[in-house]
Order: structure tokens, then C-alpha cells, then sequence
């Protein structure tokens, strides 16, 4: 439907009224999120059962009418559709087995066997597209591939990604075999998610801020504009959403270099400065503190209007500047929302 606010952000229109949805919108802060959770058993239990990862979906946007729904699935899938060990450890994260040499890369599975592993997830996508209402877009989602590789290469999250980089430096023709093989296996599960129904698509660079200058080029640059002209070429009229999330001046021309449709801003910059150098370009989305949905009040209030009006001049999709944390206050949500759309 072409009259659906995000996609009209994303066509590059203005409104009054920015459409909204939130990273992490389904998840542990909702009561119901929990305990289809439980019911299925576990995270990746719940990724992988298109029913009920469906449902967790569509309990935010009947709870708080978000403007979009986001799959619920995780970018660690594709590494595991990829041949790597996937668990998850309760209050730690996500642990996989490591790729650091020529062997262990050896042993992985090519783009084409992906699929096997992933056609649960298509299915949840299909089962959102028939159960959303007609006004909610349905996002689709992978990570971008240095960010993925940080996980396959370091087996866990890492706060410098520095087993990525010793890589990246110590074996490079690994290192760039394994971001090619990544690039490749997205663009066939992102074009699957869009078969099945994704409306719009969105690639996380969540550790792109580690990659200084020609690296940043090399691997959050190159990979999302690959991976966007690809699907470009296969789906002309799917948005594309990136984030190269810290990546400071390197969200300056980040929309052109990679022909992405509308770039998300973190919260390492202003709404103001967000604005001036890469609203100029088009869409934006964000880029409120997470931190708000838990502590809430007037400075919510405040904060909420001061995003809302810095990005008024340009098109803009609100939404956080990361995901929301477990500790978040639903009510906290509904009053950002009710915010949001309040006559200014
Ligand atoms: C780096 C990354 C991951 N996953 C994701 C990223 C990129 C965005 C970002 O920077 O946060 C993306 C992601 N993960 C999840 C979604 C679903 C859609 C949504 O946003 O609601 C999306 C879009 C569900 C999830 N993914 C995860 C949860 C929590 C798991 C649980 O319910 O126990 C959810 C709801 C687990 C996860 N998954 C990942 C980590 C590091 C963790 C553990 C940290 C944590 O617990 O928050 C990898």
C-alpha cells in the first residue's frame, strides 16, 4: 500500500507527524514477550517456530500501534545457517563456534545451503504479512557483514572487536573471504525475506564505529553497498535501511556511497548534527537515548519534542538510537508515542 507513513519517509516525504517503531520492540521489557518465550522454550527456540515468533512480532504493534513491525529473528542466524554453533548464554549473549583459520573456513557451508536452516524464518514473514494491519510496514532484517563477522570470528560479542581486527590484519584473504561469503549469503536471505513479504529491509553495522577510515570503507561501505545494489537490481521499490551504528563522520554521504534509501543515526551524535550533515542526503531514522524508556518523565517529554523538531525540516522515521534495554518501563514506550504525536 503506497500511503503507509514509513514508506512515504522513505519515498523521501516530510510529515507532520514522523512515523515511529523501535529497535528491540518486541522483547524482554514486555510481559508477553516473556512468556511466549517460555512457551517456547528459548531465544533461538522462538526465532525458529514461525508461529510464535510471529506472534512476539505483532505484540507491539498491538499493544503501542507502531507504525512498523521488525521480524523477530536475530542476525546470529545467518552464522548458523552458515555451518557455526549457536547458543545462548541467559545474561551473557550469544556464543558461536570461531572461524580464525583457513580450516575452520573451509568447513563452512556455501549461500545456497542457507536456506534449510533459515525457511522458518520466510515463514514467519509470511505469516506477518496476511496478520499485520493494513497501515504497520513489516521490516526485514540482517546484519551487515563486518558486524557478523565479529561474531564469527570472536565467538561471542567483544567490546573492541579486537579478535576481528587481529584478523582482518593478521590473515586478510581469510578475513575478506569470510565478509565475501557473508555478503552473499544476506543478499539471498534478505531477497528470500522479501519474496515472503518484507517491505523493507535493514542491514545492522552495530560495530561499525571500530572501523577508522580506508577499513571503514573497505568493510561497512563496500558489503552494504553490495548487498543494496543487488537487491536493488532484484527488487527496485524495497527500501533499503542502513546503520552503521557510531560511525561519526562516516554517516556523512553514507545514503550515496551505498545507495541505501535512509541511514540510522546512534546517539554518539545530536539530532542537530544529524540534521545538518546527513538529513541533507534524505531519510533518517532515530535517534532517541534508550536510556528514556526507563527513567521516563518531563525529560522524555522534552527529549522526545527536541528530536521530533530537530528532524522536522527533512523526512524521518523516530526510533531509538539502539535497542531498548529489559529494564525499560512499557509505559515509558506509550508516553514517547503519545508524545510523538501530539499536535506541536
Ligand atoms: C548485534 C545484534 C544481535 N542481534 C541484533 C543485533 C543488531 C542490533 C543491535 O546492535 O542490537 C538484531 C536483533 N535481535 C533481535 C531483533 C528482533 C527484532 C526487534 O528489534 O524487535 C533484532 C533486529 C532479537 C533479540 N536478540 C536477542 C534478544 C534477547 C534474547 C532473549 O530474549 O533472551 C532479542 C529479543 C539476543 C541477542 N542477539 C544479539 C546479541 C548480542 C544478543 C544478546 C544481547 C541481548 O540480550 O540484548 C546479536
Amino acid at each position: 500500500m503506497a500511503d503507509k507513513t514509513i514508506l512515504k519517509a522513505l519515498r523521501g516525504e516530510t510529515q507532520a507527524v514522523p512515523p515511529i517503531w523501535m529497535m528491540r520492540q518486541a522483547g524482554r521489557y514486555l510481559p508477553e514477550y516473556r512468556a511466549t518465550r517460555a512457551q517456547a522454550g528459548d531465544f533461538l527456540k522462538l526465532c525458529y517456530n514461525p508461529e510464535l515468533a510471529a506472534e512476539v512480532t505483532l505484540q507491539p504493534i498491538r499493544r503501542f500501534g507502531f507504525d512498523a513491525a521488525i521480524l523477530f529473528a536475530d542476525i546470529l542466524l545467518v552464522p548458523q545457517a552458515l555451518g557455526a554453533d549457536l547458543w545462548f548464554v541467559t545474561g551473557e549473549g550469544p556464543r558461536l563456534s570461531t572461524i580464525t583459520t583457513d580450516a575452520d573456513f573451509a568447513k563452512m557451508k556455501t549461500k545456497d545451503d542457507i536456506h534449510k536452516v533459515l525457511n522458518p524464518v520466510y515463514e514467519t514473514v509470511k505469516i506477518l504479512s496476511s496478520e499485520l494491519p493494513s497501515e504497520t510496514t513489516l521490516i526485514g532484517f540482517a546484519g551487515a557483514p563486518w558486524t557478523v563477522a565479529t561474531y564469527m570470528i570472536a565467538g561471542r560479542g567483544t567490546p573492541d572487536q579486537g579478535p576481528a581486527h587481529a584478523l582482518r590484519e593478521g590473515n586478510n584473504a581469510l578475513f575478506e573471504q569470510l565478509i565475501d561469503l557473508i555478503t552473499v549469503a544476506t543478499i539471498e536471505y534478505l531477497d528470500m525475506q522479501i519474496q515472503a513479504g518484507a517491505e523493507v529491509v535493514k542491514i545492522f553495522d552495530s560495530w561499525a564505529g571500530s572501523l577508522k577510515d580506508e577499513a571503514f570503507e573497505k568493510y561497512a561501505v563496500a558489503p552494504a553497498r553490495i548487498i543494496t545494489q543487488e537487491l536493488k537490481r532484484r527488487h527496485p521499490s524495497v527500501p533499503i535501511i542502513g546503520f552503521p551504528r557510531e560511525a561519526g563522520d562516516g554517516y556523512i554521504g553514507f545514503a550515496e556511497k551505498t545507495g541505501v534509501d535512509c541511514v540510522a543515526l546512534d546517539n554518539s551524535i545530536t539530532p542537530e548534527w544529524g540534521a545538518k550533515y546527513v538529513q541533507v542526503d534524505g531519510c533518517v531514522q532515530g535517534n532517541l537515548k534508550s536510556s528514556h524508556m526507563v527513567t521516563g518523565g518531563q525529560d522524555l517529554i522534552d527529549e522526545v519534542r527536541h528530536v521530533r523538531d530537530a528532524f522536522s525540516k527533512g523526512p524521518h522515521i523516530f526510533n531509538l538510537g539502539h535497542g531498548i534495554t529489559p529494564d525499560a518501563d512499557p509505559d515509558n514506550v506509550a508516553l514517547m508515542i503519545e508524545t510523538l504525536r501530539e499536535t506541536a
